[in-house]
């Protein structure tokens, strides 16, 4: 069997200016720059970069929002400004500082409405509905009007409106923003299960790493409006070598671990109990890692840490200025 990849997002050498005014003299912002993507149906691909890194401008030109202004772009096979309606059938968006819900209305209205925007019929309608409704535990609020909601109620009927009609594509910007851990935890959840039920392609701009980490198989790192790095959290680590640390509880107090093969010794906790050891996954395993460390120590219990996000996109764009 042959494998058919499609791809939901294409861009060629994209790019956006703004012209702006600086005093008296005009001045052009490059917002976007050649920046050339593929994304393929089901994927989950985290959008990252710092503040005015250009994502927002990105996200506006794939759904047809702004024009851009070189490159070419379709999203779903189709061309953003140009099929901007047909595409809104396939595409969801949810941004997490703006609502697209009715502020007066009840939840269940607003959900109305976009059932008729959409043209659902009435039994698909009731099946989507009933579908989000539970996965997304709307029930108790179902009949409050939106301004009533809470931020972490909002945000779940946010992406219940920006999801009702299954769109191939969602697209989230800041979707767990100002949320608490466990709304944010649920939030995640859903999504994975969305993805995973529905096959449904994610694209997600954040500021919070825990989205990428729990989230995303893929990483478009973007720095001044130019695609930085394409590729696996693991990747981009290795990128700006960041080391994995094993940690391990010892059966007894030993002396420091500075001898192991392929490691360097970070620190020891409970007079030598607990050590922590660092290690490049690129030259050696965890497994190969205690293995060595056998020979001068009962390991009785282990944790092998990845290495903070954050701290990797600091380094990316430190090791860029
Ligand atoms: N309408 C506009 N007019 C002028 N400049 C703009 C406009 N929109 C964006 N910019 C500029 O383009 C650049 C990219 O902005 P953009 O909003 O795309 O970044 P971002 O990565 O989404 O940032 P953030 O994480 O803060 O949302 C910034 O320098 C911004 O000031």
């Amino acid at each position: 069997m042959t494998e058919h990849t499609e791809h939901i997002v294409e861009t060629d050498r994209l790019g956006r200016d703004f012209k702006v005014r600086d005093g008296v003299r005009r001045r052009t912002v490059v917002a976007v720059d050649d920046l050339s993507i593929r994304i393929e149906a089901g994927e989950a691909v985290g959008y990252i970069g710092a503040n005015g890194a250009g994502k927002s401008t990105t996200i506006k030109m794939l759904t047809g929002i702004l024009v851009p202004t070189r490159g070419s772009v379709t999203t779903c096979g189709l061309r953003p400004v140009a099929d901007r309606r047909r595409l809104a059938r396939q595409v969801g968006v949810v941004f997490g500082q703006r609502t697209q819900l009715w502020w007066d209305l009840p939840v269940r209205e607003s959900l109305r409405i976009l059932a008729a925007i959409h043209s659902l019929g009435s039994a698909a309608e009731r099946e989507r509905t009933d579908e989000l409704v539970e996965r997304l535990e709307l029930g108790e609020f179902l009949g409050t009007p939106v301004r009533q909601l809470s931020l972490g109620q909002r945000m779940r009927a946010e992406v219940a409106a920006a999801l009702l009609h299954s769109p191939r594509l969602v697209i989230l910007d800041e979707p767990t923003i100002g949320l608490d851990v466990l709304s944010k935890q649920r939030l995640r959840e859903f999504l994975l299960a969305e993805r995973r039920l529905h096959g449904t392609t994610l694209l997600l701009t954040t500021h919070d790493m825990g989205d990428v980490e729990r989230l995303c198989d893929r990483i478009l790192l973007v720095d001044r409006g130019s695609l930085v790095f394409d590729g696996t959290l693991a990747g981009l680590s290795r990128t700006v070598g960041a080391d994995r640390v094993l940690v391990v509880d010892l059966a007894e107090p030993t002396p420091d671990l500075l001898d192991v093969p392929d490691t360097r010794h970070l620190g020891s906790e409970g007079g030598g109990l607990r050590q922590r050891l660092a290690f490049d996954p690129d030259t050696t395993t965890a497994a190969r890692v205690l293995a060595a460390l056998s020979g001068r120590a009962e390991v009785v219990d282990l944790a092998v840490e990845e290495p903070d996000v954050e701290e990797v996109v600091r380094r990316v764009y430190a090791a860029r200025r």
